[in-house]
């Protein structure tokens, strides 16, 4: 009798830059399942390196802490360069504060390497622009890392809305995304309170609230299949800042050609209800719970004159794995970027920010280079 022959895996072997809090999230979710038990594709990720800009001992420190007992052991660099060096580092994995993305990018498209960016992929639309341009010069595979877009809750809301049509004609999102974590009490110097590493509620979570409503009202989940509709709404905004970076945001958008509207809201002052969101239709709502808006959890469809149904989309781990998994689905049949997160999204949105920013005078060092 012959034994079945599971094929070779394809591999992709991580470079990572950077050893704070997300990078540390995101290689846990990747050696969760080091033999891709969790792809539906036969992809394996292999954490080739970890490199720490503040000593060898802390990118040693991250690896014990982090892979120990995995199976997996990185090469382990005290530079970011010697990283993007490395022959048998495919992709970087960029987990450095906002501002320093644009320059971990550059230097890493540079070497050839491919790279999945942290969000937002750089403090303003201009500096995007130019690692676009940067990327596609040099071949390389290129995406900002908004890892919620690829979870299965969040294709299931897009089909609800766009496909099947499950609450009529999408009118209003409110979307919100609150941490308590005020400003004062961060750390000096900590990304979170300092506006030369890019410190504000805006471009840390309220880049959450500004996809869902996008998701919610103007964006079709096959978009190269059916045409994007890439209306750029109209913008009224309001921050109130601390020390220089916005500790609460709102943003109106209204979208003139849908006659729709989304309010998106993020602060850094309390800690979000479960439920984060809703998006309202003519015939009925989907609201939607988690965590926070970064990392849902649940949705209830309500139609008007019907039973609510519930839907649980919960797992094991933070759920890097899908963003991850979609990465290398690209890189294997060599697609520069990503359909769910393409570069035009990552600009449309910065462009977005940059105009709410224009708008209440929230201004980062690196905006005038
Ligand atoms: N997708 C998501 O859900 C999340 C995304 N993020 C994004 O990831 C990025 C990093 O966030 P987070 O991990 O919370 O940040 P941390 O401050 O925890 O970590 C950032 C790491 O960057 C490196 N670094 C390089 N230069 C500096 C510098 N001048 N100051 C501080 N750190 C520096 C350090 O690693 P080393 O010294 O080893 O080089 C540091 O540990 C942000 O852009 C954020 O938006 C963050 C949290 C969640
Ligand atoms: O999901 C998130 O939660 C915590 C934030 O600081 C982070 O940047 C964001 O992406």
């Amino acid at each position: 009798m012959a034994t079945e022959q599971r094929p070779e895996p394809f591999v992709l072997r991580w470079g990572i830059v950077g050893t704070g809090l997300i990078a540390s999230w995101f290689v846990g979710d990747l050696v969760r399942y080091p033999n891709g038990e969790k792809s539906e594709d036969n992809i394996k990720h292999v954490i080739q390196a970890v490199a720490s800009c503040s000593s060898i001992e802390k990118a040693e420190s991250f690896a014990q802490k982090h892979l120990a007992g995995s199976g997996i052991d990185p090469q382990l660099y005290d530079s970011y360069d010697k990283l993007y060096a490395d022959p048998n580092v495919d992709i970087v994995y960029i987990a450095t504060p906002h501002t320093l993305h644009n320059q971990n990018a550059l230097d890493s498209i540079k070497a050839g390497k491919h790279v999945l960016c942290e969000k937002p992929m750089a403090v303003n639309a201009k500096q995007a622009q130019k690692m676009v341009v940067a990327a596609r010069e040099r071949g390389v595979f290129l995406m900002e890392a908004v890892w919620t877009r690829f979870f299965p809750l969040v294709k299931e809301f897009q089909k609800l809305i766009h496909v099947d049509k499950a609450i009529g004609t999408p009118k209003r999102a409110v979307f919100d995304f609150g941490l308590d974590m005020p400003i004062d009490k961060a750390p000096a110097g900590s990304r979170l309170r300092d506006v030369r590493l890019g410190a504000g509620s805006l471009l840390d979570i309220g880049i959450y609230p500004i996809t869902w409503a996008a998701l919610a009202l103007h964006q079709h989940p096959s978009r190269t299949e059916h045409g994007a509709d890439e209306e750029q709404p109209v913008v009224t905004s309001s921050l109130t800042l601390n020390g220089g970076a916005d500790e609460i945001s709102t943003v109106v958008l209204n979208y003139p050609k849908g006659q729709a509207q989304a309010i998106c809201s993020s602060t850094y002052l309390y800690q979000s209800a479960a439920e984060f969101g809703r998006v309202e239709g003519t015939e009925g709502s989907i609201h939607v719970s988690g965590l926070a808006a970064s990392k849902p959890g649940s949705l209830i469809l309500k139609r008007k004159g019907e039973k609510e149904i519930f839907k649980d989309f919960e797992f094991e781990g933070f759920g890097f794995f899908y963003e991850a998994d979609a990465v290398a689905r690209d890189i294997r049949v060599g697609r520069k970027e990503n359909e769910t997160m393409p570069l035009a999204e990552t600009l449309r949105v910065l462009t977005l920010i940059d105009r709410v920013r224009q708008q209440n005078g929230l201004i980062y060092p690196q905006d005038d280079e």
